[in-house]
């Protein structure tokens, strides 16, 4: 069976986080770029003057944003302290979706923002009335699943004329779950991901990453004080190949697991990052669904599974897809190989049911290493869990990875 041949991403029809509007336009295989290098925006936004408060938002497309988001709060990361967040409460930070701004919003601390922001800091007298130059206030972000960050983008939207001067970013990797303390110690060492370097307010400022480090919490700094809306750290998920080994089973194509989406026919509601996410789908938009199609085409998404494995048991699920699931699906996979163009059937084509969760037992274990999955004609599915275990081989690199990255 040849792959269906892929329909360009349309453009979204609405103001958009950095992250989405970068994500709508970005090449799908596109490599990370080398040196930590910022985007070219500095400075002041000029004052909200009404109106679409994104029209004179900045932003760019950054080569790395089809990555997964390490810092995503839906596969488990979180902003665990802060030394400030007087303005604004520092989990604002991870929210998926765009920060919203609302002109007429002000709390008894001031205008509600949504974001992380800290107080505005004072030199120590009257004759020094301005921070000292290493003055700066911090975050601790846990990674949702440990991983090698490839791009950083930190969002100031709204923040215009109260976005910090300047940030930086450390990572590090602890084992087990530290708490803030143990992170704050002394002996922790931190590998630099963004120096400190000036920012633009109102802007998605984006900066590559060059650390090849398996990494599992940011420190994420700004000096001297400000906000920030959002932080989406992108990158490669690098599972612990000793808790694989222990579960035996796993979904092989979970995110959190080391699967990933590498190419899908339609981004335009959501994206198919979705089907492989955590737990089960909560809302349509929590799923992965494309638009109506006019033609005899088919929708699809490619993933890549954590590594080599053995998969026995699949389920397809169409939570919250009503009148919207599709019509039906099937799988294919294919084994790294010099037939890799060959593509299995391991599914024939299966009539799907709105908001069920279908599974099927394989007649025999399928060794691959990507798998298809095919909706007709068009639709939604929340998501893919494909269950079974690593070859020898597979978690052999997977082992060899782990240590190249540190781990
Ligand atoms: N207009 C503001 O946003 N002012 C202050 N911030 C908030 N959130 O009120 C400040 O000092 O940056």
């Amino acid at each position: 069976m040849t792959e269906p041949a892929p329909v360009p991403p349309p453009t979204p029809p609405t103001p958009p986080t950095a992250a989405t509007a970068v994500a709508a336009t970005a090449p799908p295989t596109a490599a990370p770029s080398a040196p930590a290098v910022p985007t070219s925006f500095t400075g002041d936004a000029a004052p909200y003057r009404g109106g679409d408060p994104y029209a004179d938002y900045r932003t760019a497309d950054l080569p790395y944003t089809h990555l997964v988001d390490l810092a995503d709060r839906r596969l488990g990361a979180s902003v665990i302290a802060a030394n400030d967040e007087f303005f604004a409460e520092r989990e604002n930070m991870l929210k998926p979706g765009p920060a919203v701004f609302d002109p007429e919003r002000f709390g008894l601390k001031g205008k509600i923002m949504d974001g992380w922001e800290t107080r505005r800091r004072r030199g120590t007298d009257a004759g020094r009335p301005h921070p000292a130059e290493d003055d700066h206030d911090w975050a601790l972000v846990r990674l949702g699943a440990p991983g090698v960050v490839r791009g950083i983008v930190v969002d100031t939207a709204h923040f215009r004329g109260n976005h910090p001067k300047a940030v930086s970013v450390d990572g590090t990797s602890l084992p087990g779950a530290p708490s803030p303390d143990d992170l704050l110690a002394d002996e922790v060492t931190w590998t630099p991901l963004v120096p400190r370097t000036d920012i633009g307010g109102h802007a998605a400022n984006g900066f590559a990453v060059d650390a090849e480090r398996r990494l599992t919490h940011l420190r994420v700094r700004q000096h001297p004080d400000g906000g920030i809306a959002r932080l989406r750290v992108y990158g490669e998920v690098a599972p612990d190949p000793g808790w694989l080994a222990a579960l035996g089973t796993f979904d092989l194509v979970a995110l959190e697991n080391g699967g990933r989406v590498e190419d899908v026919s339609d981004r335009f509601y959501s994206p198919a990052v979705h089907t492989i996410q955590p737990g089960r789908s909560r809302r349509m938009d929590d799923g992965w669904e494309t638009r109506r199609r006019r033609d005899r085409g088919h929708d699809w998404i490619r993933y890549r599974l954590a590594e080599q494995g053995e998969i026995r048991a699949v389920e397809i699920d169409t939570a919250y897809l009503k009148g919207n699931a599709a019509g039906w699906a099937s799988l294919s996979a294919r084994d790294n190989g010099p037939a890799a163009d060959d593509w299995t059937e391991v599914l024939p084509r299966t009539r799907l049911q709105p908001d069920t969760n279908h599974r099927f037992v394989l007649p025999a274990p399928v060794v691959a290493t990507e798998v298809r999955l095919d909706i007709l004609p068009d639709g939604g599915i929340s998501r893919l869990r494909l269950f079974g275990s690593l070859t020898d081989a597979g978690a052999a690199r997977l082992t060899a990875r782990h240590r190249r990255l540190g781990g």
